[in-house]
């Protein structure tokens, strides 16, 4: 999918958290947005991707050249970021029977496949809810990386893993990016080292203006 910002500005109250960004991310594009906590990176993310109105400025999306409305990018979007939560009062198999119904996995790819990626077979049968917060990151993961969906954005992805944890997310990120755009927020290096192209939420931040 590609997003063309003009201006793009967002204030809560009086406070401006970023100015009058204009960039285009590309389809097959990888960025990582960058700046120290509270910078506003989270923020850009939830703007970029339609689910925050911008105070000022242009977002305009199209996939395969053709537009695309605001309201139709969340059926586009594959999303893995802390504040966003899966149910966690099924078990792993029914939560995936229940999250494929309306975000579907790549082509080919089913359910049981997925279990068996995120090494969770013996898991299965568990209720999400009793799942550690590791085996928890490594499932919304899956489910974002693994989406048929052309946008792809990743907030903070490596948050409660461990060093295998992170060794899996890195294989099936780059499993899983090619045509896509992808965007990862972080302050980690090793989480976003695969994103050729860089952003700095402090270049157009507010505060930095200041
Ligand atoms: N709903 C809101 N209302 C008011 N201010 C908000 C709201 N959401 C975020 N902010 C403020 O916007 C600024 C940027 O927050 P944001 O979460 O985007 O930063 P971040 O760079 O993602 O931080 P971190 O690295 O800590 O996750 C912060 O000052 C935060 O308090």
């Amino acid at each position: 999918m590609q997003i063309e910002v003009h201006g793009l500005s967002k204030r809560y109250l009086r406070e401006w958290i970023f100015r009058d960004l204009t960039h285009t991310f590309q389809p097959g594009s990888a960025t990582a947005i960058l700046g120290p906590n509270g910078s506003g990176k989270s923020t850009l993310l939830n703007t970029l991707s339609g689910q925050l109105l911008p105070s000022q400025g242009m977002l305009t999306y199209s996939w395969q050249g053709k537009p695309v409305a605001v309201d139709d990018v969340p059926r586009l979007l594959a999303y893995c970021a802390p504040y966003l939560e899966v149910v966690e009062e099924l078990t792993l198999t029914e939560l995936l029977h229940f999250h494929t119904r309306f975000k579907p996995l790549r082509p080919g790819l089913t359910p049981q496949k997925l279990i068996e990626l995120m090494y969770l077979e013996n898991s299965r049968h568990k209720l999400v809810r009793d799942f550690s917060s590791g085996m928890k990151q490594r499932l919304k993961l899956a489910l974002a990386l693994y989406a048929d969906a052309p946008l792809l954005l990743l907030d903070e992805p490596t948050t409660n893993l461990d060093r295998v944890g992170v060794a899996w997310y890195l294989e099936h990120a780059h499993a899983t990016i090619a045509e896509r755009t992808v965007l990862v927020s972080s302050n980690v290096p090793e989480e976003y080292e695969f994103c050729p192209n860089r952003l700095n939420v402090t270049d157009f931040g507010a505060r930095a203006a200041r």
